[in-house]
């Protein structure tokens, strides 16, 4: 999917979610500039979001402490030792679209009991994302868990918010998507480390002398993705006209941009924006922290009926080339998308764990 929808945009535009909170015209004017925001752009800042700036500060301060920890002690983290696909991967661990992404990073998810070793792994497959996040040793980084775990708990919570929200803005019931997430949404959040454009091989580019990327053009798979920056910057958006919009840290904010199961849910309404970050010259990484907030694994996701209120800034697509039957792989449970992707992008974690699934088809 791309952002060929989206129109020029040339900023990324701020949304105050305290208005929400306000009185009741500033309410409706933030759900009018939502709507305008998700389906033009797909991409904004949240500010007065509800996190403290000090309990953003203290995340980024222990993402960075983690990876100074000396490599033998993130290499214990090692994801290919976990059957959900969590833990600490390497520069070149990841690619995208066949290159190699310049970073290095730890997963997460939500916390939950180890599975039983094989043969005993459980199915539907999907049920394999669920497991023990691996952290690092209390006497390198003792900070690290508790902070993580109450930034997430927050970023939980502004998300639930947010896709409230969202569903106000398409003139839907605020608890719309709530069904979509229950009790457990299938949250991944990871902190990634860019190194500086100077610290990459090669002057920073391929044997084709075209520039290496921290992580190349792409667009989420889920419904909402949030991301703490720190100050350095890198992170690019791309406008319906193809130019690549920086996204630049804005003190206080986050970035959200939404996904593509969001994008088929609203038949294309609102945007999954193509992004990628570029890895800049400077003496230090630069630290992000991206949260992706996307539904409860056995949910089956259903389009939205959108109202005849509203209105396109683009031809809306013809009603029958819309998805409306089971036909589309999107609209199977969700949790079938989420560990067919990372099946597809670890296969050492399918060869070490998850071998029985050779034989089942396609699922
Ligand atoms: O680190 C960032 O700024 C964005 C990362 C990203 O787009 C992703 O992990 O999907
Ligand atoms: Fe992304």
């Amino acid at each position: 999917m791309s952002s060929s929808n989206a129109s020029n945009f040339e900023q990324i535009p701020v949304v105050d979610f305290s208005l929400l909170d306000g009185s009741l015209e500033q309410r409706n004017e933030l759900i009018l500039q939502l709507r305008e925001v998700c389906h033009e752009v797909g991409f904004f800042y949240v500010t007065n979001h509800g996190l403290s700036r000090e309990l953003c500060d203290r995340t980024l301060e222990v993402a960075g402490d983690f990876f100074a920890l000396p490599m033998e002690a993130k290499r214990a983290l090692d994801y290919r030792q976990s059957p959900s696909f969590r833990g600490y991967m390497s520069l070149g661990c990841e690619n995208t679209g066949g290159r190699t992404d310049q970073r290095e990073q730890i997963e997460f998810g939500v916390e939950a009991p180890p599975l039983p070793p094989p043969p005993d792994l459980p199915l539907p497959p999907y049920t394999r994302l669920c497991g023990p996040n691996q952290w690092p040793a209390t006497e390198h980084c003792a900070d690290f868990r508790p902070t993580l775990e109450e930034f997430m708990a927050g970023m939980e919570q502004l998300s639930r918010g947010l896709m409230r929200a969202l569903a106000l803005s398409l003139d839907l019931s605020e608890d719309y998507f709530d069904a979509t997430f229950g009790d457990s949404p299938n949250v991944q959040m990871k902190i990634a480390k860019y190194p500086p454009l100077q610290a990459l091989e090669n002057g920073g580019v391929d044997e084709d002398g075209v520039p290496l990327l921290g992580v190349g053009a792409h667009s989420d798979s889920g419904y909402l993705s949030l991301l703490l920056q720190d100050g350095k910057g890198g992170l690019q958006a791309q406008n319906g006209a193809g130019q690549w919009i920086d996204v630049p840290p804005l003190p206080g904010a986050f970035v959200v941009n939404l996904g593509e199961m969001l994008q088929l849910a609203t038949d294309g309404y609102y945007l999954a924006t193509v992004h990628r970050v570029q890895n800049l010259p400077g003496n230090a990484p630069r630290i992000s922290v991206p949260y992706f907030f996307n539904p409860r694994l056995d949910a089956f996701l259903d389009p939205v009926s959108l109202p005849q209120s509203l209105t396109w800034a683009r031809p809306a697509p013809a009603r029958e080339s819309r998805t409306h039957d089971g036909e589309n792989k999107f609209f199977q449970e969700y949790g079938a998308n989420a560990f067919k992707s990372l099946a597809r992008s670890h296969p050492e974690v399918m060869r070490r764990h998850h071998g029985d699934l050779f034989n089942i088809e396609d699922k």
